[in-house]
């Protein structure tokens, strides 16, 4: 792909992943990355295959050999993290990376030539100590590759990417083991050849990208690891909530590695050999993904708390399932079920605590959780298989029959009962909707339709908390979209219908007092009604941007959560005032309540309300942001209102109707 543009000036929205991808030195880089990722993942499979046939026959010994590859993986990581950043802002960048690469081929080579367990894991050490210079010669050369804006998408590209290449990688080893399996172990020694191969080309791509160049030296502090974790320690021990976030984060982490670390032996129990083990490992981690991508937007109703919850609790079900049902198509749909439910827990749980950690202590606070679930990755991959081959292969004889059970299985229903209690204390200590059943939560969250969208005209919501600057800015996008010649229609709601002028002074005038929040609810949403049928859609209709100030979503953040109100009630109410017309886009000016607050004097009847109803109104803003992130424009408030503007506009341009 040639490079026609100028990366600075695509008007493709920030959170693009497309538009990161059009930059030709970063899609270089990351090619090279993506194959060494998915390099690493057929390595990990091929070693802990090669760990088992080396170690022999032996339970016991297998399962000690599979440890000893999984934990030495994650063991350099531990130790040398911090270090290894450091040795990497030494060295030139772009070489660091182009030897890494060689010397991590040259290790896998000769693990299948030496032949040894011992030369197995020493390998494994220093492979994983070489991973972990690359990395950080990696992350730190992309903020020179990619202009400033486009650094978030970039940062979410290589996670997916580390990630998302445990799936092909459980392919094409799966493919490589059955394809070549009449040739034995030669399978496994492929498959690590092939892996050589990825870092090789990885290392070639890398040659061609000289914008790398030479590490631009900062003396930037990189806090050890030890601090880190005292600092985080004490704000996470302290928080309740966090705690609670933490501990179920690791605990989604420890399921999925508890398959992982097993999985060999469970397969091997199985009699389903190596294309068993591809196969197991592929579909928790395609199960995570899927989770991932699509849970917090398939459960969009279901509070972010309960979907954290329940995943956690889901893992641990699946997990059982998993060890009680012994037949490998089973346990492989099951597997897939594992993940979903790991990566919704995963993924709500890191969306939870950026909501809920405040800014000054995230860093921190992100870089505990990093190492938590480090550490939790280290003990899961270690203990396990050394508990199920402490285990053993059991065979009792009960009523004449011969009932087989092994360490495998045992370990993964000891593990599948942890999961299950962590669960349920998260749910205990986090649940925002006491009262609300679970399952009605569910059925109501689930299926719902996508709403209508204008096809003519343009249809622009502003949403936050008040004071964060909606007429503000409202008032200089119309100025600047009449001088791109558009028909432009500035409403608000509460308030912009004759009958919605005497609703506005019901609802905001502190002379009416506490009213019943159905009430309150029903009367916000007879405004929209009258809104939307007798001034928004005539507008759009005849072609004009229409942009409101506040709409559905301020009735779904004030009186869905910030009232003692169901969410989903609120939504049904909603959607059937408005004829379920959504904004193209909603722009969500996002600020700290007492910032908002802070901004004037008067206290309307909403206004007035608890510091918590508007941290639980922002917030509530911030996850419909998050679950439909195509439709929403998120910007940070405490900018001043020419960056915002510039921001907003830059946003919108492409998207605006053609004028005559
Ligand atoms: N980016 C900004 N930075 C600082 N103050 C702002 C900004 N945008 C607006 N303001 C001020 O904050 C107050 C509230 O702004 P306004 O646009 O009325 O917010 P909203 O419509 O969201 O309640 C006004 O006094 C306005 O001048
Ligand atoms: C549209 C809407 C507004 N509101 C609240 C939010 C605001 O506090 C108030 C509208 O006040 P308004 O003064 O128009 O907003 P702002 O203070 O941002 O300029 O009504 C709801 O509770 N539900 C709704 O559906």
């Amino acid at each position: 792909m040639p490079e026609v543009h100028d990366p600075l000036t695509d008007p493709a929205p920030a959170h693009d992943l497309r538009a990161v991808l059009r930059i030709r030195a970063f899609r270089r880089l990351w090619i090279a990355f993506g194959l060494s990722s998915l390099g690493d993942w057929i390595g990990l499979l091929a070693l802990t295959a090669m760990a088992k046939s080396l170690a022999g026959d032996d339970y016991q010994a297998a399962n000690f050999a599979i440890g000893g590859v999984l934990f030495l993986r994650v063991l350099p990581a531990l130790v040398m993290g911090p270090v290894a950043g450091w040795v990497a802002d030494r060295l030139d960048r772009r070489w660091t990376m182009i030897l890494g690469d060689l010397i991590r081929a040259a290790f896998f080579v000769s693990i299948p030539i030496v032949g040894t367990l011992t030369w197995v894991l020493v390998a494994t050490v220093l492979i994983e100590i070489v991973s972990l210079v690359w990395g950080p010669a990696k992350d730190a050369s992309v903020p020179n590759l990619v202009p400033r804006h486009r650094l978030e998408a970039a940062n979410q590209l290589s996670l997916i990417t580390t990630y998302g290449t445990a799936l092909p990688a459980a392919v094409i080893f799966t493919a490589i083991t059955l394809v070549s399996r009449w040739a034995g172990d030669f399978a496994i020694d492929l498959a690590v050849y092939v892996n050589a191969a990825t870092f090789v080309v990885s290392a070639l791509a890398i040659v061609s990208v000289a914008e790398i160049g030479r590490a631009v030296h900062d003396h930037e502090e990189h806090p050890t690891l030890w601090r880190t974790m005292v600092e985080g320690w004490s704000y996470v021990t302290s928080t309740p909530l966090v705690r609670g976030l933490v501990v179920g984060i690791s605990g989604a982490f420890a399921a999925g590695a508890v398959v992982i670390g097993l999985g060999r032996t469970y397969v091997e129990d199985l009699k389903a050999g190596d294309p068993g083990y591809g196969v197991l490992f592929g579909a928790v981690f395609g199960g995570l993904a899927l989770g991932m991508g699509f849970a917090p937007r398939l459960f969009s109703g279901l509070s972010r708390r309960r979907l954290f919850a329940a995943g956690l609790v889901g893992s641990g079900i699946c997990l059982a399932a998993l060890a009680l049902i012994q037949q490998i198509e089973i346990a492989t749909m099951i597997a897939i079920l594992l993940g979903f439910c790991a990566g919704a827990s995963w993924v709500c749980g890191y969306t939870l605590l950026g909501l809920e950690v405040p800014d000054a202590v995230r860093g921190r606070t992100f870089a505990f959780v990093q190492s938590a679930v480090r550490t939790v990755l280290a003990v899961t991959l270690a203990i396990a298989p050394f508990a199920a081959g402490a285990i053993g292969r059991n065979t009792w004889t009960i009523g004449g029959r011969s009932v087989s059970y092994n360490g495998a299985a045992t370990t993964m229903l000891i593990a599948a009962v942890l999961a299950g209690v962590i669960g349920v204390i998260a749910w205990r200590q986090m649940d925002d909707r006491p009262g609300v059943p679970f399952w009605r939560d569910v059925r109501r969250s689930f299926g719902k339709t996508p709403g209508v969208y204008p096809t003519t005209g343009l249809f622009i919501a502003m949403e936050g908390g008040d004071g964060a600057g909606k007429s503000t800015q409202s008032a200089l996008l119309v100025e600047w979209l009449k001088e791109q010649g558009q028909q432009v229609l500035l409403t608000r709601e509460p308030g912009a219908t004759e009958l919605g002028k005497t609703l506005r002074g019901i609802v905001l005038d502190p002379a009416t007092g506490d009213i019943s929040h159905r009430a309150e609810a029903l009367l916000y949403a007879a405004d929209k009604a009258e809104h939307v049928d007798s001034v928004i859609k005539p507008a759009l209709k005849a072609g004009a941007v229409v942009i409101t100030d506040r709409y559905v979503d301020s009735a779904l953040a004030y009186q869905g959560s910030g009232r003692d109100l169901d969410l989903s009630d609120v939504e049904r109410v909603n959607r059937w005032a408005t004829d379920d017309l959504r904004p193209n886009l909603t722009i969500l000016l996002d600020l700290p309540p007492k910032s908002g607050l802070d901004r004037f004097a008067g206290r309307d009847r909403i206004e007035a309300q608890s510091h918590d109803f508007h941290v639980r109104v922002r917030n509530a803003f911030l996850e419909l942001a998050a679950a439909e992130p195509q439709h929403y424009l998120i910007l940070d408030a405490t900018q001043d209102r020419e960056e915002l503007a510039a921001q907003i506009r830059a946003r919108l341009q492409p998207m605006l109707p053609k004028v005559n």
